[in-house]
């Protein structure tokens, strides 16, 4: 077997200070096995952005593991972190926010490989360009600012950005919660998309089972910083050990069940038999 994209280990991350931490994830353990997709989903607060967080070295873990295609990257100080942080890209949430409003799209992208050495501006614009037409972004819309995108259009800025790099793993943090359901699908469609050709390794983070079935091989799941279950994503959702896992299952069925969260999150595909 190949050496897995990811490997946590008994993770363990606190926020705070002496005796006021909060741990916020507690004894996390599980793989993303190479070209294949984790999915870590949970309700709110359980600790899935802790996760990604870390994973990124955004957050130093308390305690536990964190090894990218066998390496241990737990503690490595930023000088021997940087050379391979190319390898691991994030697509966020908030595709409002995580776009800088003062750069055309194209230096947007373009930052990434300037970042990978390439100097020549005629070279960057022209590989954003093969970058949009990968996502789906159309080539004159290069020079636009983000503000002059659709929400789902800067999610495939976000993606093109990310792949810019040509990582290995792709982190995506609730990338599609924020879209409309037709625009989610369209995303999570481009997301398969890239990685059948790709053959990129992808944690996809989600509060909805619904978003998550279609996309991932494995599923982990996420309860008051602790996993409470985790397998295949076919047996998860077919035959959920705890409550809790039906319960994420009702509400992705059932929007009138998922307190405090807006209908439009809900994806209605989710089949009980599983992806
Ligand atoms: N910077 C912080 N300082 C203190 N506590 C934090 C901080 N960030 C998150 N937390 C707490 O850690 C816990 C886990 O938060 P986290 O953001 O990882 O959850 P999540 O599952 O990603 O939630 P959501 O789906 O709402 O984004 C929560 O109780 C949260 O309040």
């Amino acid at each position: 077997m190949s050496t897995p994209a990811l490997t946590v280990t008994d993770l363990a991350v606190g926020y705070g200070h002496g005796r006021t931490t909060f741990r916020a994830v507690d004894g996390v353990t599980f793989t993303v096995a190479a070209g294949r997709t984790t999915a870590v989903v949970g309700e709110s607060g359980c600790g899935k952005s802790t996760v990604a967080k870390a994973v990124m070295r955004l957050l130093e873990p308390t305690s536990g593991r964190i090894e990218v295609h066998g390496t241990d990257v737990t503690h490595l100080p930023e000088r021997r972190l940087r050379p391979l942080r190319h390898r691991w890209q994030m697509v966020f949430q908030d595709p409002y926010g995580s776009l800088d409003p003062r750069l055309s799209a194209v230096d947007i992208v373009g930052e990434a490989l300037r970042q990978r050495g390439i100097r020549d501006r005629e070279a960057r614009r022209s590989r954003v360009a093969e970058l949009f037409d990968r996502v789906g972004l159309p080539a004159a819309s290069l020079d636009r600012r983000p503000e002059e995108f659709s929400g789902g259009q800067r999610q495939r800025i976000g993606i093109a950005r990310a792949l810019a790099s040509e990582p290995d793993l792709l982190i995506c943090d609730e990338a599609t919660s924020a879209l409309d359901v037709s625009v989610q699908a369209q995303v999570l469609e481009l997301l398969r998309e890239v990685q059948r050709d790709t053959g990129i390794s992808c944690l996809f983070i989600s509060h909805n089972l619904g978003v998550v079935q279609g996309i991932s091989d494995e599923i982990v799941v996420m309860r008051r910083g602790r996993v409470v279950e985790s397998g295949s994503t076919s047996t998860v959702l077919a035959t959920p050990r705890e409550e809790y896992t039906r319960r994420l299952r009702r509400a992705a069925l059932d929007p009138a069940s998922m307190r405090g969260r807006k209908p439009r999150h809900v994806v209605h595909s989710l089949s009980l038999t599983g992806a």
